[in-house]
């Protein structure tokens, strides 16, 4: 018989639920919660041997995991937190592994700063800026633009089924952006008027393709043909590792709800029971190929996408495994 999985903290558990559910969410902001939880994890654990606190510490990661598939962040932060585990006694893996969640929480802060001084000298004074979904990589170019005394406005998507085009806009109106808000289907309409079209990303692949919110691709098909130029805020941590050996990145399927409710399904079929004829499909994301990208703004500089392959053998290395295998 196999032995009974370790326990987590119940702040793992918390945390986990948390990103399913889309409490917590955008790349970075679940790279950083898992962190977080990993940290008070490893302060909290009774373990009663390293090895205890060990398969703890990967029980934690792997409930983590297991919350969403597509954002290559979140198993990032995971294994460069379990890589930190260092120590003979369990006092001393409990303070190694949670200093190294801490140090990745203020690394994935200022890198974020860095990367948003790097975007903004792509955007000039005056520039119109198109966004898609809510990006804090993407939103750190403009606050560096708007630090550096620049004039900036947006035209912001209001990115179905979940909206958060509205807490992109809410965050500009707070910086006194001025802001357009349209929806998704008026995007072509408007690129007219955009000087850039500024998206963030769950994942980057190692051809150089942009895994992010759906309808990016569709954006950035638009954008080229009206010749928008389109950047990518992404730090170095949405880097996806696997996909130098070939790997894909899977795509989140999302409820059926989130775009249709029980009333509106019944008022469709006439149907107060299920309709199998019926289906919904809820993809939280899509591919964007690199010839539909112009740069890819990170914390180490921008890179032509066809170029970003370089930059993740030199941070990862060709070989990587799942981050509990750290
Ligand atoms: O890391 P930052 O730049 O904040 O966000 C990156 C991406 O994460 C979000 O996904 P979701 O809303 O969690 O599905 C969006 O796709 C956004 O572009």
């Amino acid at each position: 018989m196999e032995d009974d999985p370790p326990d987590v903290d119940p702040v793992v558990d918390a945390t986990a639920t948390d990103i399913a559910e889309m409490r917590i969410r955008g790349a970075a902001t679940i790279a950083d919660a898992a962190a977080e939880a990993l940290a008070t994890h490893a302060k909290r654990s009774e373990a009663s041997s390293p090895e205890a606190f060990r398969s703890g510490m990967r029980a934690a990661a792997r409930r983590l995991y297991e919350t969403r598939p597509t954002a290559v962040s979140l198993p990032n932060a995971l294994r460069y937190v379990l890589q930190g585990m260092d120590g003979e006694t369990v006092a001393e893996l409990r303070s190694s592994t949670a200093a190294r969640a801490e140090a990745f929480r203020r690394d994935l802060e200022q890198a974020q700063a860095k990367l948003g001084e790097i975007g903004a000298n792509r955007l000039r004074d005056g520039d119109v800026v198109m966004t898609h979904c809510h990006s804090t990589d993407a939103l750190s170019c403009i606050e560096a633009a708007l630090e550096d005394g620049k004039h900036v406005e947006a035209i912001v998507k209001e990115t179905r089924p979940r909206k958060q085009g509205h807490i992109t806009a809410e965050q500009l109106r707070e910086w006194d952006v001025p802001v357009t808000l349209i929806v998704d289907n008026a995007a072509r309409r408007y690129l007219d008027d955009a000087d850039h079209v500024l998206v963030g990303a769950d994942s980057i692949a190692a051809d150089g393709s942009v895994i992010n919110k759906i309808g990016t691709s569709g954006l950035a098909v638009n954008a080229r043909e009206r010749g928008v130029p389109v950047m990518v805020a992404a730090q170095t941590i949405k880097l996806h590792p696997d996909t130098m050996t070939g790997h894909t990145v899977a795509i989140e399927m999302r409820e059926e709800n989130e775009v249709l409710s029980t009333d509106e399904r019944s008022e469709i079929t006439g149907l107060e029971e299920a309709d199998d004829g019926l289906i919904v499909e809820n993809p939280a994301f899509d591919v964007t190929p690199p010839r539909h990208v112009d740069a890819i703004v990170t914390e180490r500089g921008q890179f032509p996408p066809e170029s970003i392959v370089t930059l993740m053998r030199e941070l990862f290395g060709e070989t990587i495994g799942e981050p509990w295998e750290a």
